[in-house]
Formats: structure tokens, C-alpha cells, sequence
């Protein structure tokens, strides 16, 4: 099923409207384009409702808001809601300042969003849990184990209900969840966390899935983490080879979701139901 998601992706190449941040715009588009759908970084408030309502999808990305891109945020999730474009929220630094939290309040009052995606600090932040952010990253302190991950899972289907969108969690482990149904995934390497913008790219990889099949909400978000996942494994191994480091793996990382196919994902996705 995922492969058949990742073949329409690029069939269908759909435009993604991406309102993010300047640390990791160019990697967001990049890694849109790699993965065959089509990126516009648009955040005039001008243009921005022009643009969402005739995209496939529309990410947006808190990371470094300021008071004229939380206008055009406003702007392009209306237009997208009005027009049926679903739209992938990236909570980042939820949990670190009053000005997120509020922000992310009054996005959440006022539009439907189709997923929110951030790492296991934002979404505990996001669920009004005890969230030890450290700025942008997770907090040690929260991840998801072997050991709490049924009563994580449990939050975050709960948490997917409540906001009406599919909750997608990044980590060691990651979880997609629906309210029924989560997506577990042990793909991926410590790595991925120390580089900036993975979580970025994963959203932005997300918003390219659902644009490209928005009739399969829950999974387009579970087989994008799956081949975050999987380039993540590829990149490690690709760099120990070279005797690399951080700067390598990102670049490998890019090259193996731009190669990724059928048959490389089916055989390297480690993904569970529950
Ligand atoms: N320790 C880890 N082991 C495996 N994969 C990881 C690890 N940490 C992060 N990842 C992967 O890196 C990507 C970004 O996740 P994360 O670092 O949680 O997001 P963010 O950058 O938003 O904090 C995801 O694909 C996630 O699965
Ligand atoms: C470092 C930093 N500071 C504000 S946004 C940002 C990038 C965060 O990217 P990611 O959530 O993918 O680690
Ligand atoms: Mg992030």
C-alpha cells in the first residue's frame, strides 16, 4: 500500500505550499522535489490564500514565526480549508514560548487541519501533557521507549481525536496515529537528530504524500515517516562507507529519498499496526 502512495506522489506530482522557516526552506523544497512532488515557498499574505487554495497540500511550519508570516499562516490555512487542500501543521517549539502555544491556540480554535506532525516535546506540548522541549528539540526525557509506547500510543490516539487530525510523532519510534489506529515505525538513526531540518523535511514530505492522495490521510503520513525512515538507514550506512559525518549524512539522506522505490521501501520499512 505504501509503495502505491509513494507511486502517486509521483505520478501525480502535486504543488506543495510550504509557509516554514528560514533555517530549513531549501531543504523542505529539496527534499519535496526529491521525493517528485512540486514546492512553493510563498509567505506574503498577499498571495498566500491565491496559492494554498489550488495546491495539493499545504505545509505549514511554526519555527520561526514572526507577525507577518502568522498573517499569511491565517490567510493560507482559510483559503486551503475553504478549498478542501488538506493542510500538514508543524508544531515546532511547541511547549518553548507563550507566543507558540497561543499561536497554535488560535490555529487550532479556528481551522481543521489534516495532520499535525512534530516530535514527541511538541505533541506532548500540543496535548497539554508535561513537555520537556529544549527549544526545537525533544527533551531526553520524553521519548517514546519499548516501555511507555502503549500509553503513548493511547495519548496520541486520544490526541487525534480531538484535534480532528491525524497526529504524527517523530523519534527513535515514531508514531502515526488516527484515533482508531497507530502506524509504529523503527526505521531511521540517531543521526537524523543532528542535523537541522529532518523534522522540517519530514513535514514537508508529508504535506507532498497527502497532497498526492488525499483520500488516504493516516497512511500517506505513516509511508512518508516510513521513507524518512528508510533514507535515514540507507544515509548511515552510505556515510559509515565514506567515513563521514554530519554534512555527508545530509546529503545522503537527500539522494536516498530522490532514489527511494518500491521495492527499496517494501524491503526496508520496519511497521507495525497497533
Ligand atoms: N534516535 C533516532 N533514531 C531513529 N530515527 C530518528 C531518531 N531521532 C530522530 N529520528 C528520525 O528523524 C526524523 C526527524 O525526527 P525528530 O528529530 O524527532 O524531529 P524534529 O527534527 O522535528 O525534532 C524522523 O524521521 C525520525 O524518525
Ligand atoms: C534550529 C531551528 N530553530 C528554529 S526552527 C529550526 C529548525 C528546526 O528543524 P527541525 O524541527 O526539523 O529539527
Ligand atoms: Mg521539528
Amino acid at each position: 500500500m505504501f509503495e502505491q502512495i509513494l507511486d502517486n506522489v509521483r505520478q501525480r506530482a502535486p504543488l506543495i505550499h510550504c509557509i516554514t522557516n528560514y533555517i530549513t526552506t531549501n531543504d523542505c523544497a529539496n527534499i519535496v522535489l526529491a521525493c517528485g512532488a512540486s514546492p512553493t515557498m510563498a509567505e506574503a499574505e498577499q498571495e498566500a490564500a491565491d496559492i494554498a487554495s489550488v495546491a495539493g497540500a499545504v505545509d505549514i511550519n511554526i519555527g520561526n514565526l514572526n507577525t507577518m508570516t502568522v498573517r499569511a499562516m491565517h490567510r493560507a490555512i482559510a483559503a486551503a480549508n475553504q478549498a478542501g487542500v488538506p493542510v500538514v501543521l508543524d508544531p515546532v517549539g511547541a511547549g518553548a514560548s507563550a507566543y507558540r502555544m497561543d499561536t497554535l491556540r488560535e490555529f487550532f480554535s479556528a481551522y481543521q487541519f489534516a495532520v499535525v506532525r512534530g516530535n514527541v516535546s511538541e505533541l506532548l506540548a500540543v496535548g497539554g501533557a508535561a513537555s520537556n522541549t529544549k527549544g526545537v528539540d525533544a527533551g531526553a526525557a520524553d521519548a517514546v521507549t519499548e516501555e511507555n509506547l502503549e500509553e503513548r500510543v493511547a495519548f496520541f490516539k486520544q490526541l487525534s481525536a480531538s484535534l480532528g487530525a491525524v497526529v504524527s510523532v517523530s523519534g527513535a519510534i515514531d508514531i502515526i496515529a488516527s484515533p482508531e489506529r497507530a502506524y509504529i515505525c523503527r526505521n531511521g538513526h540517531p543521526m537524523m537528530s543532528r542535523v537541522t531540518g529532518t523534522g522540517c523535511m519530514l513535514s514537508a514530505l508529508t504535506a507532498a504524500f497527502c497532497g498526492a492522495n488525499h483520500d488516504q490521510i493516516l497512511e500517506a503520513a505513516a509511508a512518508a515517516t516510513a521513507v524518512m525512515g528508510v533514507a535515514g538507514d540507507i544515509a548511515r550506512k552510505k556515510t559509515e562507507e565514506m567515513g563521514g559525518g554530519t554534512g555527508t549524512f545530509r546529503v545522503c539522506l537527500m539522494d536516498a529519498v530522490s532514489l527511494m522505490d518500491a521495492q527499496t521501501l517494501q524491503g526496508g520499512m520496519n511497521i507495525e499496526i497497533r
